[in-house]
């Protein structure tokens, strides 16, 4: 087929002018706005599922006008190349997959949009949908010798791919797998919900880096072709195109007002960060900038980089809000975003949770919003439900037990999606990671250091603390600084900077333990988390579910321990029930030959602490006084001081402690060959580390 045919044919079909570049002409596609429908007609779709198919576009009539116009665009394009450029035939010769293709259409539609070979290379894709056409293959990196034929299939960008081969991510995640097509080739909604670390930022990250790209091809290619009708034909537009007026996508191109593409909410600062340092990662080579607005850190800055009109901003609410009320131009039309992504849409919508995401949708899902947005919303939790008391189950009372449809139609409604979702379930009947091994200790609430220490001690390896208040991490990480654990911390009341140093730190000693409250519960993706221990139990399901999931990423092992107060038992048998573990978790083995000595040396230091800590406190409730008074220049009342003579005393028995523990502490508690061991989720013996591979820095 040459240009002249290809231009016949684009005359004789008129049907597939206003799909979008990235979708072929027979290729189902959601971008026209339907009727929001209940959850039971979505597409529910598990692993191993293929793609549905897509239901019939309403087409309107302002559309159908515009669509008109374009074509008539177009025509007087095909006269200028025509006209203009007999020798460049051979390039604008149309891509032809095979000898029956349907795709003729796509073909002209190659040779008016001209050139760009990546893009004909994902188009070609892009028209495999097809079963019974041989899919193309992608997988040649080049400068590399490293197979990525496993991403065949997948409309993953070369450049992309190139990324991920350095990465040495040879191969998708299964949640990968199955929603990259859908989002890619079919740019549906996706509600995607998979087990924890099981690679859900790629399912969206890689989507959104293909689909911005295009957007950014197809609208160069149709500013370029405006800017020829406009040269040779400026005075030719009938009284039809001027009260249509000129279509604002292309206006913008012309105009060169960039509006924010993609947008990513998550609930926290670090998960931000981590999320956008994914993204990067697999964008290196795309030439696309992405930035970060979270609290905590100087808003001149992000002010500077919003300046830069980014193509992708990761965002917490609450900053993103400030900045767009101090008017910043380019976040004031995040009604016309191309791609929402909501991570952690379970928890970022929980009632009394950021009521800045509230204001932020009624911007984003305004009146006059793009009805074309793509939206992403992801969760390890997003699928699961809470199963009400028993006895309620038992009288079959479950009206108002929340079901998946309508935990997932009411996320829907929050987050403005009107047209089909497609939702990816892979969570399994386990919930929480496969390879995670569960188990608890009953104990009182002061038996519970004793229950950590001796943990700690038996089981070396990266560990977080989860607790459920930041006093509680205070004491906690004061009485195992005086046992010699060197506890790293973390909570929201944090300094900023000091958070983000703590996690750095926490990543980089393989033996570290960290306290810390729910704000490192969801998304953090440190690796080789060995074990999470839950010191204070949590009051959902999902929180279990997300702290959990800290260990045991990418299909490693891992071990997540819960300490269970008589007081916390309503919570515990609440989550076993929501989990399906009837039987609730499996006894954590204590070997209580030991526990003696692991009581000593953690009540000598609880008294260090506390002592340690008053002391403290008397002396910055002195200095406050006097520094005031100073400055006031006042008298000071005797009565506010507080008597310091015994201040030595304290002291005093203070070092007499630290001896009598560092005493406990040169003998072993366990006997040489001792192993914390237990079965893991695999049947596997696991066998922690003692002493002999403890690094010499770690004080554990
Ligand atoms: N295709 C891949 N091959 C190998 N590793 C991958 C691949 N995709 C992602 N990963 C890695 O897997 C880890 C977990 O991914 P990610 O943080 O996206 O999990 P998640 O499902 O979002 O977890 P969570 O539910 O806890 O937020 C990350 O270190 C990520 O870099």
């Amino acid at each position: 087929m040459n240009l002249s045919d290809s231009v016949k044919s684009i005359n004789e079909r008129s049907s597939w002018k206003a799909i979008p570049l990235a979708v072929g002409p027979n290729v189902p596609y959601f971008n026209d706005l339907v009727e929001f429908e209940e959850l039971d007609s979505y597409d529910l779709v598990s692993a191993g599922q293929s793609p549905p198919v897509a239901p019939s576009i309403k087409k309107t009539k302002k559309a159908s006008l515009k669509k008109k116009r374009q074509q008539k665009q177009k025509a007087k394009l095909r006269q200028v190349l025509l006209a203009s450029n007999n020798n460049d035939e051979e390039s604008l010769q149309p891509v032809t997959d095979s000898p029956d293709d349907k795709s003729s259409s796509n073909d002209a539609d190659d040779a008016i949009n001209s050139k760009p070979a990546k893009i004909k290379t994902r188009k070609r894709e892009l028209k495999t949908e097809n079963a019974n056409e041989t899919p193309k293959k992608v997988s040649k990196v080049e400068d590399t010798k490293k197979d990525m034929s496993h991403w065949d299939n997948l409309f993953v960008p070369e450049v992309v791919l190139k990324a991920l081969s350095e990465l040495d991510f040879l191969e998708p995640m299964e949640i990968q797998r199955q929603v990259l097509p859908v989002a890619i080739r079919d740019k549906r909604d996706v509600l995607g919900a998979a087990e924890t670390g099981s690679g859900k930022t790629l399912a969206f990250g890689i989507p959104l880096i293909h689909n911005i790209l295009a957007d950014r091809e197809s609208n160069s290619n149709q500013a370029q072709m405006e800017e020829a009708v406009h040269k040779e034909c400026d005075s030719d537009y009938d009284e039809e195109d001027i009260f249509l007026g000129v279509d604002e996508s292309i206006s913008d191109t012309k105009s060169n007002v960039k509006t924010l593409p993609a947008l990513i909410l998550a609930p926290t600062r670090e998960l931000a960060i981590q999320v956008s340092k994914h993204i990067k990662n697999v964008a290196k080579y795309t030439g696309l900038r992405a930035i970060t607005i979270v609290g905590g850190m100087a808003p001149q800055k992000q002010v500077r980089q919003l300046k830069t009109k980014p193509d992708i901003v990761i965002a917490t609410p609450g900053r993103l809000w400030e900045l767009l009320e101090t008017g910043h131009p380019y976040l004031s039309s995040l009604h016309r975003l191309s791609y929402l992504v909501i991570d952690e849409a379970d928890r970022m919508l929980e009632k009394g949770h950021f009521e800045d995401l509230n204001k932020l949708f009624d911007i984003i899902n305004a009146k006059e919003a793009n009805k074309k947005r793509q939206t992403f919303v992801f969760s390890a939790t997003l699928t699961t439900v809470h199963l009400g008391p028993s006895r309620t189950v038992f009288k079959g009372n479950n009206n108002n037990q929340e079901t998946k449809s309508t935990k997932l139609n009411k996320l829907m409604k929050k987050i403005g999606i009107r047209k089909k979702p497609y939702v990816v379930d892979l969570t399994t009947k386990k919930v929480t990671a496969e390879n995670l091994s569960e188990a608890k200790i009953f104990c009182e609430i002061s038996e519970k250091d004793h229950y950590l220490f001796y943990f700690l001690k038996s089981h070396l390896g990266r560990t977080l603390v989860f607790t459920n208040s930041i006093d509680c991490i205070f004491r906690l990480t004061g009485v195992l600084e005086v046992l010699g654990c060197c506890p790293l911390h973390i909570h929201a009341k944090m300094q900023q900077r000091q958070r983000l140093k703590h996690l750095e730190r926490f990543q980089t000693d393989p033996h570290a333990v960290m306290i810390a409250s729910d704000v490192a519960a969801r998304g953090l993706d440190i690796p080789d988390v060995k074990h999470v221990v839950h010191y204070q139990a949590p009051r959902t399901m999902e929180t279990y579910i997300h702290r959990s999931g800290r260990s045991a990423r990418s299909g490693k092992d891992g071990l997540s321990i819960m300490f269970v107060s008589p007081s916390e038992m309503n919570f515990y048998k609440r989550i076993c029930r929501s989990l399906n573990k009837e039987d609730g978790l499996p006894l954590y083995m204590i070997n209580e030959s030991y526990m003696a000595a692991v009581k000593k040396r953690v009540n000598v230091a609880r008294e260090i602490d506390k002592m340690a800590h008053k002391q403290k406190k008397v002396r910055l409730h002195n200095d406050w006084f006097t520094k005031n008074a100073e400055a006031m220049d006042l008298a000071l009342d005797e009565d506010v001081i507080i008597d310091t003579t015994d201040a030595q005393d304290i002291s005093d028995q203070i070092n007499s402690k630290r001896q009598q523990l560092a005493a406990l502490q040169k003998k072993p508690i366990f006997p040489k060959g001792f192993s914390g061991k237990f079965i893991t989720q695999r049947g596997e013996l696991f066998l922690p580390s003692l002493g002999a591979d403890r690094p010499k820095k770690s004080k554990r």
